[in-house]
Formats: structure tokens, C-alpha cells, sequence
């Protein structure tokens, strides 16, 4: 269950508004890791309350302030896939629906889907990455390998288990159909956060954003709803670069924790895992420029408001090319001074 103080915090104060958690909260440029994670409880209430989907979908408010407890205590601690991951990804759903107008490409209960999907998506993440757990045979991979995303399985499981435990069930007030759809949207948009299916649709995701999204086409909303998650779970690169550049390292400080595990289990860690080989500079870039870049050009392309976002990635791009080309000077030169002693 829920710890009461918390709850009683959550339904007591009368859930703050958007603006009296911060006034900047619905900007593209606003860091959601400011906020407590206290905040972040209550914000997320508050971001649903403004988009009118409490009273849209009926949504019990002490019934959400549990689910959005129970949410929060699914996540585990590690460096990056944590609450707060969970809820700046639910943040930029939001950021999306107040500024590219989502409601002329989707309809409300998509968007209530891609918002709770953002909170729930990494749900009990422990760190470790899709191949470690078929690696070291998990109990997740187990239960998952065969049909692939084997965490998002697992995070989108979990999302169901609490959806159906008492009192936490948001959705109940749905009509049946449209309780089915969501949960099926959510299966959906929760599976695309898996980088191998990711990587799957990009190219019809670009093929979609050159000839002209159609909102009546089911491909082109699939697609759509997969960009926006994957843009959501990416929008700390699209901030300004001290947040990328920190969020970058709570990455690697999972990465080299799962590589030291691989270590003394024997294995040698992929190179951007193995603390003694990264070079997180250049990993950067290399990421930016295929995953990143791509997502927030064809992004930029459906929504012209996202233009800005498309620009601050390629400038956090264009930093880490220069940290990387500090990074080979230094060790050049290091080399010819060690040389000096020869
Ligand atoms: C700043 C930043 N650098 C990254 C550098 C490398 C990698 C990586 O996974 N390399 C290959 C594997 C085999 C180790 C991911 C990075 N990353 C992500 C991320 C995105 C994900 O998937 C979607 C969202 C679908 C793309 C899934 C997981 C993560 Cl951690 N989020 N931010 C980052
Ligand atoms: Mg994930």
C-alpha cells in the first residue's frame, strides 16, 4: 500500500495548479529535475488536471494521488531510470500538448495515454539493459525473452498490476471500449521505448514526416504516438546543455555499474559500459547524431513550434564535438610529454 503521509500530502492541499508549481511549467525550455520528487507527485496531478482530462475522463482524484504513489514507488534508484527519469519523460507529453497543439493530431485519449505511458514507461527498470538480461538469464528474460523488449514488457506488466490493484485504477470510469483502447495504447507506446524497435521505425517515421501526417491513416498515429514517446524519453537532450551533459553522466554511472558487473562475472563490457574504455564525449556525439538528431529533426518537421528543441540538441551536439576534441588533444599531447622521460 501507499504510506498515508504521503497520500494524505498528495489529496490534502487541494492539489496545487500547474502555475503554483512553478509558472514556467509548461515551457519548452522548463527542467522538470528541478522540482522535488515530492513536486513531481503533485505535479503530474496538476498537468492532468490542465489538460481537462480529470474531469474529461471522470478520474477519481484520490484514486490518481494513489496511483501516482504506487507509480512512484515502483521505480527503483539507480543513477538515470528512476522517478524522476519517469516523470520529466510525463513532462514533456505535457510540454507537447500545451505548445504543438496535440489535440489536431490526436485525440484526448491518446494523449491521456502517452502522458501516463511517459510516467509509468521505465517502471521498475533495474539499471541494466535489454542484452544483460538475456545475458545473466533474469527472471525477466525468462519471462520475456522470447517475444524481445524484455524490460518494456516488464515496466508495461507492472503498469497493468497497479492499474488493477485497489483503489488505483484511474481509468475505471471509461467507457469499456475506450478502457481497452488505452491499455492497448499504452502497451504500445511502452514497447516503443525499446531502442531495437525504435530503430525499426524511424525510417517510416521520416518517410510519414516528408509526405504529410494524416490523422484519419492508423500507421501515421501509431508512428506519431512512438516519435512522441521516444522525443519524450529523449527531451533532456534537447535542453540546455548542463542538463544533458548531467544526464549524460547519471548514463554512464548506470552503464559502468552494469559493465562492472559484467566484469566480475567474466564478460568484457561493450565499450561505452567499460569505465576503463568509454569515452563519453565521443559516445555523445555518436548518440546525438543517430538516435537523437534524427527523432527532434522529423519532430521539427511535423510541428514547426519544435523547432527550437531540433536546435538545442544540434548545439549540445556541436559541445560534445568540442569536449571530444579536447579530450584527443590532451591524451596526444599527454603522450609526447610521457615521451619526454624516454
Ligand atoms: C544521453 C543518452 N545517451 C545514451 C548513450 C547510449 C545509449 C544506448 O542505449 N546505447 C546502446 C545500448 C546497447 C547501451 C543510450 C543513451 N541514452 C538514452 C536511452 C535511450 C533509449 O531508447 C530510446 C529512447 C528508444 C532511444 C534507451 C535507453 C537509453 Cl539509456 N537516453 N538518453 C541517452
Ligand atoms: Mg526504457
Amino acid at each position: 500500500h501507499v504510506c498515508t503521509e504521503d497520500y494524505q500530502q498528495l489529496t490534502r492541499n487541494q492539489n496545487p495548479s500547474v502555475k503554483e508549481i512553478h509558472p514556467e511549467l509548461d515551457s519548452l525550455s522548463f527542467l522538470p529535475r528541478i522540482l522535488s520528487e515530492n513536486e513531481m507527485a503533485m505535479a503530474f496531478i496538476a498537468m492532468l488536471e490542465d489538460m481537462n482530462f480529470i474531469s474529461k475522463f471522470r478520474i477519481s482524484k484520490p484514486k490518481l494521488a494513489r496511483f501516482v504513489l504506487m507509480v512512484r514507488k515502483g521505480y527503483r534508484d539507480p543513477p538515470y531510470h528512476n522517478w524522476v527519469h519517469a516523470f520529466s519523460v510525463a513532462h514533456f507529453c505535457y510540454v507537447m500538448y500545451k505548445n504543438f497543439g496535440l489535440s489536431n493530431y490526436m485525440d484526448d485519449l491518446d494523449c491521456l495515454a502517452l502522458t501516463v505511458a511517459g510516467l509509468c514507461h521505465d517502471i521498475d527498470h533495474r539499471g541494466t539493459t535489454n542484452a544483460y538480461q538475456k545475458h545473466f538469464k533474469t527472471v525477466l528474460a525468462t519471462l520475456y525473452s522470447s517475444e524481445g523488449s524484455v524490460m518494456e514488457r516488464h515496466h508495461f506488466n507492472q503498469t497493468l498490476c497497479i492499474l488493477n490493484s485497489a483503489d488505483c485504477n484511474i481509468f475505471e470510469n471509461l467507457s469499456s471500449e475506450n478502457y481497452e483502447r488505452i491499455v492497448e495504447l499504452m502497451r504500445d507506446i511502452i514497447l516503443a521505448t525499446d531502442l531495437g524497435l525504435h530503430l525499426n521505425l524511424v525510417k517510416d517515421q521520416e518517410k510519414m514526416a516528408d509526405s504529410g501526417f494524416v490523422k484519419t491513416n492508423k500507421k501515421h498515429q501509431y508512428l506519431l504516438r512512438s516519435l512522441l514517446i521516444t522525443c519524450s524519453d529523449l527531451s533532456d537532450q534537447a535542453k540546455c546543455f548542463s542538463n544533458s551533459k548531467t544526464v549524460a553522466n547519471l548514463i554512464y554511472n548506470e552503464f559502468f555499474s552494469q559493465g562492472d558487473m559484467e566484469k566480475a562475472q567474466g564478460i568484457t563490457p561493450s565499450v561505452q559500459m567499460d569505465r576503463q574504455r568509454a569515452n563519453i564525449s565521443e559516445d555523445q556525439v555518436n548518440f546525438l547524431d543517430r538516435i537523437a538528431l534524427p527523432v527532434f529533426r522529423i519532430l521539427g518537421k511535423l510541428f514547426p513550434a519544435a523547432k527550437p528543441l531540433e536546435e538545442t540538441v544540434e548545439r549540445n551536439r556541436k559541445i560534445w564535438s568540442i569536449v571530444d576534441e579536447g579530450w584527443r588533444e590532451m591524451k596526444a599531447t599527454a603522450n609526447s610529454s610521457i615521451d619526454m622521460f624516454n
